[in-house]
């Protein structure tokens, strides 16, 4: 393990960073011209307003000349950029951090801050890319602050992911909320410019009504109701970030911020597939179809995403007037199906079977299950944590259709899938196959 050690941050702040490693850099990628969009707004229910805290300049988007600052279009070949990635250990973070390594050119210094800092960092030990592990918990304002302190660029993906009841909505609320709030605030304070907000296709819906959302882009009109903790700590944590593009940050320059929507990911490293994978095999190699092959929910590749994160930190400085508050869903080229239908693609080729081309159970013997582990697990809380997969919002976000088709993010940063479906889905058959041995 690394040996632990303080560094001085600017003014007072301070960084426990707990290792330094180097990585690699190679091929660069690509941008091109695109035009405006719109962003979306969800209401929460039953939970606090944000702050009106709008930045001076947010009104006044300015022309690309004014976004750059002097001497930065001629030296963008030579500078080398520091770049923080919040939640850099995480499914997501991990493959954001190995894609900067490999594809963005400008990349001087990695920053990885996670509450729980991953081991393989160490293999990212050669190359000419510093990599700094900082340990450090997003909800803790100065610690924040002294990671942010001195980065060009960061891609806020750090979250908690919880929609099964594990952590209570306040601890949900502290980190998705209030640890934005602290990222936002490091950035104004420290002057650092550009921000990258993994956001969730959750901050739209489904709604509790459980409309369908079908073949939606970022404009597309949906009643954006949420109950639940996560997606409500989504969408307020999602607006913060997009007011506070133009906020003008330390030194006199505005912020630039934009959101990424990601809609379920899957690939290496997803624990909910590992779980249905392992649930398989103790079933004898079956699972039993839960809910209808009509019902369709869009699902994109892990490591398009982390390409579309690279992509908009590179594009946000050159095109600060047009990605400036902006939000984008997060696409490929996975083909649109049921939750479980698509799970097969990967889990069939694995040896499971799903049975049933309709749900073996009633749908409403499932509703009635899923307020039964409800109950239970209001029960029982005090003595076990009991949180099984079903539960009335995640039978209601299964069951309800969701998917996008849009080329926002084509048309604003060049963005195209880096990996093919085809591509997709071998690398995560391969990953299912060792996950799934490695558990035996
Ligand atoms: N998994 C999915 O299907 C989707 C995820 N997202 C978003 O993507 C982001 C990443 O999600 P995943 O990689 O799936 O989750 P994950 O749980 O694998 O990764 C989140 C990372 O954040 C870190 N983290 C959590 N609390 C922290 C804190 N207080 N301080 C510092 N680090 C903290 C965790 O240690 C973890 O490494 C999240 O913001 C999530 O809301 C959005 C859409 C879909
Ligand atoms: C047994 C049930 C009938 C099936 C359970 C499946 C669920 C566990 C998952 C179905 C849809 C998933 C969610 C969806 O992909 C959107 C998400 C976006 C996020 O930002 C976080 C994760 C999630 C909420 C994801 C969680 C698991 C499902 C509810």
């Amino acid at each position: 393990m690394p040996v632990e050690h303080r560094v001085a941050a600017r003014g007072r702040l301070r960084a426990r960073v707990v290792g330094v490693v180097a990585g690699r850099v190679s091929v660069p990628g690509m941008g091109q011209e695109g035009e405006g969009g719109a962003s979306g707004r969800g209401r929460c229910v039953g939970w606090p307003a944000l702050d009106e805290r709008r930045g001076p300049l947010q009104a006044s988007l300015g022309t690309l000349g004014q976004w750059l600052q002097p001497g930065m279009a001629d030296s963008a070949q030579a500078q080398k950029l520091v770049y923080l990635v919040t939640g850099g250990c995480g499914f997501l973070g991990e493959h954001v951090v190995r894609m900067l390594l490999q594809r963005e050119p400008r990349l001087g210094e990695l920053r990885v801050f996670d509450r729980h800092l991953g081991p393989w960092l160490e293999e990212l030990k050669t190359g000419p890319v510093r990599v700094t592990a900082i340990q450090g918990d997003v909800t803790e304002a100065h610690e924040v602050a002294a990671a942010v302190a001195g980065a060009h660029v960061v891609i806020h993906t750090a979250g908690l992911v919880d929609v099964f009841g594990r952590a209570s909505p306040e601890t949900i609320h502290e980190v998705n909320v209030q640890g934005t709030r602290n990222v936002i605030e490091a950035c104004v304070q420290t002057g650092t410019r550009f921000l990258v907000y993994t956001s969730s296709m959750e901050v739209v819906g489904p709604n509790t009504k459980g409309h369908p959302f079908y073949r939606g882009n970022e404009d597309t009109l949906y009643e954006a109701v949420h109950r639940h903790p996560y997606p409500c700590s989504k969408a307020l944590a999602e607006r913060l970030v997009l007011e506070a593009n133009g906020r003008e940050v330390h030194g006199g320059l505005p912020l630039v911020t934009c959101a990424l929507r990601p809609t379920g990911i899957y690939g290496e490293g997803h624990q909910i597939m590992r779980d249905f994978y392992r649930q398989g095999l103790r079933l004898g190699g079956w699972l039993f179809r839960a809910i209808p092959a009509s019902v369709e929910h869009g699902r994109v590749y892990v490591g398009n995403v982390a390409w579309m994160h690279v992509l908009a930190a590179r594009e946000l400085e050159r095109r600060a007037a047009l990605m400036g508050g902006q939000v984008y869903f997060c696409y490929d080229g996975s083909p649109y199906k049921s939750y479980e239908d698509f799970n097969m693609e990967f889990l069939g080729p694995c040896g499971l079977q799903l049975v049933g081309a309709r749900p073996l159970l009633p749908y409403w013997l499932l509703v009635f299950l899923a307020a039964l582990n409800a109950l239970l697990q209001w029960l029982l809380r005090p003595l076990v944590l009991y949180a099984p997969l079903l539960n009335p919002y995640t039978l209601a976000v299964a069951n309800t259709t969701f998917t996008v088709s849009t080329d926002k993010a084509q048309r604003h940063f060049g963005y195209e899938p880096l990996f093919s479906w085809e591509d997709s889905r071998t690398r995560t058959i391969l990953w299912v196959q060792a996950a799934g041995s490695s558990a035996q």
